[in-house]
């Protein structure tokens, strides 16, 4: 299969030497080469840059696309080291790693109410996407159609080429191989240690031994859990779940991870150890799509924004802030 996830060229600008691989090449070494998580409590650098939107394609909501500016803001955010405003843009060229077209999801117990109405967007190769809208607007639904846990009522859904529409249910499992996972609630399995839940990633895919044994403490160190692979989830913070759970998700290192919520849970802090995390996974290659309610995170990230309301796409913004929303 042709690799349509994967960026050929790094996003953002701080080179940090890190090298894309194609998957071929991910038998025993497949973990980024960059550095380890850093304590989350470390002191903040302030905000860079200005934060004008730049190059927006579809804004069709009648809210203001930006919420609250760096300047009107009373604080400099935790997560403004993050802020992308000098990165270029992802190119929009090329085969999509996601397109979805006239998508309409309409669940059995809900009939005359569709989840998802006439949902057409491309995300590409190396795109860090945050999908935000209201409790209740259809992130998870549309994240539930890119792992193929849900079919599209109609329309077309292709996630690096292959329509899954038309995908035969006993090839769902080789497409979830190449897709990375992060809940909000982790979904660890509470009798296996830290380092038998991420070995299980691999065993589940039938990797020899000896590749989990290099691979798995590999990506430990990488999200700063490596002391810590004996402890059995109930002994772990929630920020510490949370990164077994990204360790778990990129261990296979697929070339495009969902994210649905993965800091509902923690504290801002803890949040941006695991964005930093998740920022790096993506500047290495990996497409990013994440839905969240977390406003600062997204006004300081200044990634592409997909906005939901009702089903229906009303906001699509390059370099965007989350928006008005009111009380979520
Ligand atoms: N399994 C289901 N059966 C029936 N209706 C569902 C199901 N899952 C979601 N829905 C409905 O589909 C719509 C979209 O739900 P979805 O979970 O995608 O929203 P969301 O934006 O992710 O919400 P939240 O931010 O609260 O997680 C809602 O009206 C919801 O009630």
């Amino acid at each position: 299969m042709a690799n349509h996830f994967r960026s050929t060229e790094r996003q953002g600008s701080g080179g940090d030497g890190m090298r894309l691989v194609p998957p071929s090449e991910n038998i025993v070494s497949n973990v980024p080469d960059i550095e380890p998580v850093e304590n989350a409590d470390e002191p903040q650098t302030p905000a860079a840059t200005e934060n004008a939107p730049e190059a927006v394609h579809v804004v069709t909501a009648s809210d203001p696309a930006d919420s609250t500016s760096e300047q009107e803001r009373p604080y400099t955010s935790v997560f403004a080291s993050l802020a992308g405003n000098d990165a270029p843009v992802t190119p929009h060229t090329g085969t999509p790693t996601i397109s979805f077209k006239s998508v309409t999801l309409i669940y059995p117990a809900q009939p005359n109410k569709p989840a998802l109405e006439d949902v057409s967007l491309d995300i590409y190769p190396g795109e860090f996407v945050f999908v935000v809208g209201h409790s209740g607007s259809g992130k998870s639904s549309l994240l539930r159609l890119i792992t193929c846990e849900r079919r599209a009522t109609s329309g077309q859904v292709l996630v690096a080429g292959q329509d899954l529409t038309k995908l035969k249910n006993k090839k769902v499992p080789y497409l979830r191989r190449q897709i990375g996972t992060v809940y909000q609630d982790f979904k660890l399995l509470p009798d296996k240690t830290v380092y038998e839940n991420v070995a299980f990633a691999l065993e589940c895919i039938g990797k020899p031994r000896a590749v989990i044994n290099v691979q798995v403490p590999e990506v430990l160190r990488l999200v700063g859990l490596a002391e810590k692979q004996d402890n059995y989830p109930d002994q772990l913070s929630g920020g510490e779940q949370q990164r077994v759970s990204v360790a778990r998700a990129m261990v296979n290192r697929p070339p495009l991870l969902i994210c649905d919520e993965p800091t509902g849970n923690l504290d801002p802090a803890i949040s941006l150890g695991i964005m930093k995390l998740l920022d790096r996974i993506n500047r290495e290659g990996t497409t990013v799509v994440m839905a969240t309610h977390d406003r600062e995170m997204v006004d300081s990230m200044r990634k592409r924004v997909i906005a939901l309301e009702a089903g229906h796409v009303v906001r699509d913004q390059e370099k965007g802030g989350y928006g008005y929303y009111g009380a979520l």
